[in-house]
Order: structure tokens, then C-alpha cells, then sequence
């Protein structure tokens, strides 16, 4: 963090203008109570175009935008944003938003960087293709070791949910070629550094999934149990023997003890991180735990970076009825994740 401010330094970019960011942005901001919290602890920077930022006031009626806000004003493209329909015109204002806001924090002006979703179609229609906004900020800040985590605070219980997704945005059929043992131990080690310098969680407690039904019923149902995950497994514990790696827990079980400890179950035994092998296993129940509550955040990146786990809801996109909760969410933990790496880094 900044010497002169000790207060966390956020640039949040508004994402698609076709669809629900700055909606929820602004709306965030306009939740008084939540602002005099939450924003009162960082800096934050806003990167949209200032035609837009008004027009998206104006039709909301939520007045100006806090005055403590500051906003850069981008706008790249002369084609018409449609609003519901992410194209290239619309990709490239997205893109160009988190391209100018990774310069920045590479450039040490920022912490940490909030991002509203993106369509990941409208990117390659404007000619910029990546599978997500994870490996731009990947790509450009140097990370070779990097993964996609979800984190949640359960508003009932205070349980905090931590999952990790070994492999992401990939088609399904190309899950058991791309995840190997290579890739198991990258995120293992990512998740066990997060772990460490986020939580100060120096000996956790991690729960992998398997791959198939009953993680494979000992190869009945599938064979990539018993031929690679089990005996990674096994190499990992020996090397980690101060963690827990708990598994390989059959997928459709994994969740039920997280699900009771979100829901209702403050004293049930849970793991302190959760690692599932492709996007659905993990995002499924993540989503239906917690989807106005949880958080996209990208470890193994020189600066924090945190997401709302919706997408652009092009379908009510101009209608005003997008929750902002997830990208309040998405603020608090940037701040939280900004507050533990100064305290490790002494900075
Ligand atoms: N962080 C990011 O940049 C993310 C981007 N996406 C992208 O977003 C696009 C649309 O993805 P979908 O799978 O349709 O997921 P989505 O999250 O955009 O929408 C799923 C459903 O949830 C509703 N919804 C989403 N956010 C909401 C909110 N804040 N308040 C109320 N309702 C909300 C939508 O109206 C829709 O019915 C895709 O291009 C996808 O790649 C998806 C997830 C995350
Ligand atoms: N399912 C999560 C998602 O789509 C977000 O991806 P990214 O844009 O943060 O890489």
C-alpha cells in the first residue's frame, strides 16, 4: 500500500457496458450505510466512460457519484454500446478497462484491482481472445503459477468458504487430458502460499475432490483415480506433512458439510479450503450456496484482484433490478486481501 496512505488503494473497472457492471457499482456506492463502511477503508479509483457513468446515474436516480470516488475516464470505441447485447464494440471498452487498470497497479499506483464481469464473447469478437479476465491479468503481470478462487463470508453462520478450481475455463471433454499431476501440484502449492499469507493458516486443512462418480468406485467408474490422482495424492502428503490433504472426496459429498456450515451449522468440522478438479464442480455449489455472496479472486498475481461470481446478466441488463451484494462482497474481501498483505509484507 501506498507510504503516504495507509489506506488500500482499489481500481475497480466497470466491465461490460452492455451489461449489469456499473450498475451494481453504482449501486454499491449508493448504499449508504455499506459506503460509510466500506469505502471510508480504501481509495477507490473508477475506471468507465463519464457518458455512460451519468446516464447509468440518471436512469438509477441515484444523484452523483461520491465525491471520494475517483473516476477515470475511458472510452474507446465509436460504435453504439447496445445495452443486453455484448459485440466488439462493447468487448473492446471491456477490455480496454482492465488492460489500463493492470498497467496501473503494475505501475505501483494500485493495491488491488475489483473487476465487474465481462463477456468473455465479446473479448473474441473484438479480437482479443483470452478465456477470461484471469488470464489477461495473468498474462500481463508476469504470474506463471495463478488460479481462480472463490471466497464467502456465510451471513448466517460466519463460515468462510474457500474454493480453489485446479482446472477453468476449458471444455468439458478436455478436463482429464489438461489436469495432471503438474497442474495438481501448481495449485496445491498456490493454495497452500494463499492460504498462508491471506488467512494465516500455516498448517490447513484441504479437501480435494475426485474426478468421477464415487471418485472412480476403485476404477469401476472411471480410471484416473486410482491411476494418478490417489498416487499424487499420497507424494503430496509426504511432501506436506504438516497439511491436511483430505481425500479424494467423491464430488457429489464434498459439499454437504459446506453447505450445512453456510446454512446453519456453526459447529460442524469443515476444511479451511476446498479444491475442485474443473469449473462446475466447484461452481455449482459455490453458486448455489452463496451467489450474492461470493467472490472471484485470482491468487498468484502481484496484486490483489477480486470479482463479483456473477457474470454480465446481459437478460436484465438497463432494467435496474441487478443485486449489487456480490460486487459489495467483491470490494470488502479486495480490502481484507490489500489489509493481510501489508500486514505480511510489512508494508
Ligand atoms: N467475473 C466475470 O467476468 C464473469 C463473467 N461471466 C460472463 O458473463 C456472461 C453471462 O454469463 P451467465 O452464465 O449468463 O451468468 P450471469 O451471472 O451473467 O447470469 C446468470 C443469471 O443470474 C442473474 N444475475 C446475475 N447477476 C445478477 C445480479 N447481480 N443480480 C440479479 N441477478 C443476477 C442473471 O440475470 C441470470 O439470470 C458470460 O459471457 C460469462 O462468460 C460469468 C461469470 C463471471
Ligand atoms: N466463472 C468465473 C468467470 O467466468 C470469471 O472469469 P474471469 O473473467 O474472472 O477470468
Amino acid at each position: 500500500m501506498g507510504a503516504v496512505e495507509s489506506k488500500p488503494r482499489l481500481i475497480i473497472t466497470a466491465g461490460d457496458p452492455a451489461g449489469i457492471g456499473l450498475e451494481v457499482i453504482l449501486k454499491a456506492f449508493a448504499d449508504r450505510a455499506w459506503a460509510q463502511t466500506w469505502l471510508s477503508q480504501a481509495q477507490v479509483s473508477l475506471i468507465s466512460s463519464r457518458t455512460l457513468l451519468q446516464q447509468t446515474l440518471t436512469q438509477l436516480d441515484l444523484g452523483e457519484l461520491d465525491p471520494t470516488i475517483e473516476l477515470i475516464d475511458r472510452f474507446t470505441v465509436d460504435a453504439p454500446i447496445r445495452v443486453g447485447l455484448g459485440d466488439a464494440a462493447s468487448g473492446a471498452v471491456s477490455f480496454d478497462y482492465l488492460n489500463t487498470a493492470i498497467d496501473l497497479a503494475m505501475a505501483g499506483k494500485f493495491d488491488g484491482i475489483v473487476t465487474a464481469p465481462i463477456a468473455k464473447s465479446a473479448w473474441q469478437a473484438a479480437g482479443h481472445i483470452y478465456p477470461g479476465q484471469t488470464e489477461l491479468l495473468a498474462e500481463k503481470s508476469g504470474a506463471d503459477r495463478f488460479g481462480m478462487m472463490f471466497l464467502g463470508r456465510s451471513p448466517q453462520t460466519g463460515w468462510v468458504l474457500r474454493a480453489l478450481l485446479a482446472t477453468v475455463h476449458i471444455p468439458l471433454r478436455a478436463v482429464p487430458e489438461q489436469l495432471t499431476q503438474q497442474v495438481m501440484t501448481r495449485k496445491l502449492e498456490l493454495l497452500l502460499d494463499c492460504l498462508q499469507q491471506d488467512f494465516g493458516l500455516q498448517t490447513p486443512h484441504i479437501a480435494i475432490a475426485g474426478l468421477n462418480p464415487h471418485s472412480g468406485e476403485l476404477g469401476q467408474l472411471g480410471c484416473e483415480e486410482v491411476d494418478w490422482l490417489q498416487p499424487w495424492l499420497e507424494d503430496a502428503r509426504a511432501r506436506y506433512p504438516q497439511v491436511r490433504l483430505e481425500g479424494l472426496i467423491p464430488p457429489d459429498t464434498m459439499w454437504v458439510k459446506p453447505g450445512r456450515a453456510w446454512f446453519y451449522d456453526q459447529t460442524i468440522t469443515t476444511a479451511d479450503a476446498y479444491l475442485a478438479l474443473y469449473h462446475d464442480q466447484g461452481l455449482i455449489p459455490v453458486k448455489l450456496m452463496a451467489f450474492d455472496r461470493a467472490v472471484n479472486t485470482s491468487i498468484g498475481l502481484p496484486f490483489v484482484r477480486t470479482s463479483p461470481d456473477h457474470g454480465t446478466a446481459f437478460d436484465i441488463a438497463g432494467q435496474g433490478i441487478a443485486s449489487p451484494q456480490s460486487m459489495q462482497s467483491a470490494i470488502e474481501w479486495a480490502i481484507y486481501l490489500c489489509q493481510q498483505r501489508c500486514k505480511t509484507t510489512k508494508c
